[in-house]
């Protein structure tokens, strides 16, 4: 059984952390934040983020970066992604030279367009930093839900690593080196996820929806693919099957918070209602700047950020989506003549 500390108890550390000691694993929790320490460590349960999930009793519970970090077999980063750097920051002198790290946050940093893992291997260089992506709900995972994921790593021996620690026969994990294909996967589908909502607040039907989830797919294979990325990542779990749970779930908070802005709420109280963190508007910006660098075209996350952050209405936002020139459906196809 593995020694393994989560840094971030909100919905994802926490379900993740209950599924590890459930499992026999040695888990220890830290939080930034002393209100949610002690709210855990109270009533041995998330009450804002999984009520009725109740933490076992071998979990450990701390707001001491020492405890929480010494002698520790994985680290697993799971705050919100605005705070994976001041975090990591915080927590490099304390980690150990070669320390396995995975990230499970997504996003992407507004304001040097690093990925994640980017920046947790420019903030700890000594460490072995890997990413785990898929579709998977913390409110699922917490009870059990069959759900699969993907571990990405440079090293095989680091993925298989992880993937024994976090299998087991109701969380299936897949290994693979395309780290940068699954951190943009888990990255923009949040942005696509806010262009479901709206429609989905809007009133539009099924055909809408699918229309954005097959069309947002070409549109994260396209950044992707000019990243880097293999093409299989975007068709894998970190690409099409998180695109679709997140634009389809109720528990979705990017879907959620899409929605509220299509039923006319405005971005600031659509993320106040929905409470946690919805990362696709801290990553939209990034993601259209990273569009422009590497010349791709991205018009459904380009007109969403219309929406979020220049005042655009929703509902002209599907004319505008809509009207846009005719074009191929993949031009890269051409025809032989
Ligand atoms: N919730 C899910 O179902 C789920 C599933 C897969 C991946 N993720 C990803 O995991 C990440 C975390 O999501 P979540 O749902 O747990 O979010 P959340 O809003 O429930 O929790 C975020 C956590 O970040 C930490 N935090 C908040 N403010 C902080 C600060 N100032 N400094 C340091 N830490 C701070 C806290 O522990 C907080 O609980 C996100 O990137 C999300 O996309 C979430
Ligand atoms: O609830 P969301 O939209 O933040 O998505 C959470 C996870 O990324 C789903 O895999």
């Amino acid at each position: 059984m593995s020694k393994v500390s989560f840094l971030g108890a909100g919905s994802w550390g926490t379900a993740l952390a209950v599924m590890l000691a459930k499992h026999g694993h040695d888990v220890i929790v830290w939080s930034k934040v002393e209100a949610e320490v002690n709210m855990l460590k109270e009533n041995r349960e998330h009450k804002d983020r999984l009520p009725g999930v109740k933490l076992p009793d071998s979990i450990v519970i701390t707001s001491n970066l020492k405890e929480a970090l010494t002698d520790r077999d994985l680290v697993v980063f799971s705050v919100a992604s605005p705070f994976v750097r001041s975090v990591a920051k915080e927590v490099s002198a304390l980690i150990p030279e070669g320390q396995k790290i995975v990230n499970v946050a997504k996003g992407i940093e507004e304001t040097t367009l690093s990925t994640l893992r980017d920046i947790l291997v420019e903030e700890i260089p000594q460490a072995d930093v890997s990413v785990l992506s898929g579709p998977s709900h913390a409110e699922e995972v917490a009870i059990a839900m069959p759900t699969t994921v993907v571990v990405g790593s440079a090293s095989k021996a680091t993925a298989i690593y992880i993937q024994e620690i976090f299998m087991n026969e109701r969380f299936r994990v897949y290994i693979s080196p395309d780290i940068i294909g699954i951190e943009l996967g888990g990255s923009v589908k949040n942005v696509i996820a806010l262009a479901a909502g709206a429609c989905d607040g809007l009133g539009c039907g099924d055909n809408t929806k699918a229309a954005l989830i097959t069309r947002g797919i070409a549109e994260i294979t396209r950044l992707g693919t000019a990243m880097g990325a293999k093409k299989e990542t975007m068709g894998g779990l970190s690409g099409i099957g998180d695109l679709i749970v997140t634009c389809t779930s109720e528990h979705s908070r990017n879907h959620n918070a899409g929605y509220l802005i299509g039923k006319g709420y405005s971005v600031e109280d659509a993320l106040t209602e929905v409470k946690q963190v919805v990362e696709g508007v801290y990553s939209a910006k990034a993601v259209l700047k990273l569009a422009q660098k590497y010349q791709v075209s991205m018009p459904i996350v380009e007109t969403i950020c219309h929406v979020l952050f220049d005042g655009m209405k929703a509902v002209d936002a599907i004319t505008i989506l809509l009207t846009r020139d005719k074009c191929m459906e993949y031009p890269e196809l051409g025809w032989l003549e």
